[in-house]
């Protein structure tokens, strides 16, 4: 595949809006992308450009290198007049990759139309392929979201109780000094009567998980607490999340549950996996990395989980897809080795994740962006959703804990299709 032929000649406009309506107003039902963080991010639609990223076996297998080197050309290529000037604005590509670098999907999509909203500044920009022209997307039809109505929930590839035998074996596995660390995951499967309306999903996440990242792109949305890259400049921020609890129905039960979490050697066990993937990907790509030696506490609606928050400095000439590479998947959503961890996912979870669990964000023409882990999340397909829940296991998982703590993960997106 030769990515310049397929990069387009596009001419984008940035302009200030004074509009200050929810970014979430804007959306068309139709295929919407989205990012949002405590009301500030960007949402998309229409399609001015789409690159499907090749799979490892395939020609050009390095799917982040083929990604960088599209949106660079995409860039060069670009016509762009931009008077706002903020990370966010000019082009922009959301994306979403698949966790396992076998599986088919990942995918960059450039909309025709952007809102973007950060620091009280709000911004429009058009993307279209003629100077002059106008992009038919700007006027799609606003309608309001719909209600999703009943469900039909079925066990996804693997029941709980076969999921529960695919945690024993890894824990055996794990004691038999395979590997350090695995997260296993399962998905579920809902069906709706009608075509399931993405904006009721993306309105209910961004209220319920105001401080973590709702997403929508390509029919995987979700909030995710999981920041696995902010680049602004040189600079990025990480937050790790490894180790978790539900939450006390009691602001004393909350505390004990908390206190317990940060004095358990299991969970910062796991937590400890995480935070090394993270540093050993950032060395040789950073001249200074922070990472804090004990994790903090992140309490969300559904969990609270032990969190890193990290920063680094990166080198000159080293690319948002270059620090992508390098930490995905991380220990947070594969295991410690890596390797071993992939190779025990692939076979004992009997499913492709798909994009579950793999980097989702978006990147502008300058580097800058934003991108998560994609949890909490379910892949939507017309009037069917998939969700999906993982658990980080080490020596020390019990299968029936570990299959309520995934029952706690897919609160979030069971939440939101419940009208
Ligand atoms: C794998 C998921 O979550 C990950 C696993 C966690 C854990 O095992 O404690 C915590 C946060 C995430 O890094 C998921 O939500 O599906």
């Amino acid at each position: 595949m030769t990515v310049a032929s397929e990069t387009p000649h596009l001419t984008v406009r940035t302009v200030p809006l004074r509009d200050h309506h929810a970014l979430l107003g804007h959306l068309p039902e139709n295929a919407p992308l989205a990012w949002l963080h405590n009301g500030d991010g960007l949402v998309g639609w229409g399609e001015a450009a789409r690159l499907v990223l090749p799979t490892e076996d395939e020609p050009d297998g390095q799917r982040f290198d083929t990604a960088a080197r599209w949106m660079s050309e995409l860039a060069a290529n670009a016509d762009v007049e931009d008077s706002v000037g903020l990370p966010g604005t000019g082009p922009v590509a959301f994306g979403g990759f698949t966790f396992d670098p076998r599986s088919s999907g990942s995918t960059l999509i450039v909309p025709r139309v952007v809102v973007g909203h950060r620091a009280g500044r709000v911004w429009l920009t058009t993307i279209v392929d003629r100077p002059g022209a106008h992009p038919d997307a700007l006027l799609s039809p606003v309608t309001s979201a719909r209600y999703i109505g009943p469900l039909n929930w079925s066990d996804g590839t693997l029941s709980a109780e076969e999921w529960g035998d695919a945690v024993a074996t890894a824990v055996q596995r794990i004691k038999a000094a395979e590997l350090n660390k695995v997260v296993l995951a399962r998905d579920l499967h809902a069906e709706a009567d009608n075509t399931i309306d993405v904006r009721t999903l993306l309105f209910r996440l961004a209220r319920a998980y105001p401080n973590c990242y709702t997403f929508c792109v390509d029919g995987l949305v979700g909030a995710t607490p999981e920041l696995l890259l902010r680049r602004a400049g040189g600079d990025v921020t990480s937050l790790v999340l490894a180790g978790t609890r539900p939450r006390g129905t009691t602001p004393d039960e909350d505390e004990r549950i908390a206190s317990e979490l940060m004095a358990s050697a299991k969970e910062t066990e796991e937590h400890r996996y995480a935070a090394e993937s993270l540093r050993a990907a950032l060395t040789p790509l950073a001249s200074t990395i922070r990472l804090p030696d004990q994790p903090e506490l992140l309490r969300l609606a559904n969990v609270q989980h032990l969190a890193s928050p990290a920063s680094a400095a990166l080198r000159d000439g080293v690319s948002t897809f270059d620090v992508i590479a390098a930490m995905h998947p991380t220990a947070a959503v594969g295991g410690t080795p890596a390797r071993a961890a992939m190779d025990l996912i692939r076979e004992l979870e009997g499913m492709d994740r798909g994009r579950y669990a793999g980097p989702v964000g978006w990147i502008d023409a300058r580097g800058d962006g934003e991108w998560g882990i994609a949890l909490r999340c379910a892949h939507l397909d017309g009037s069917r959703a998939r969700l999906f829940a993982g658990c980080g296991i080490v020596a020390g998982s019990d299968p029936e804990a570990e299959l309520a703590e995934a029952d706690s993960k897919f609160r979030v997106m069971r939440s939101a299709l419940a009208d």
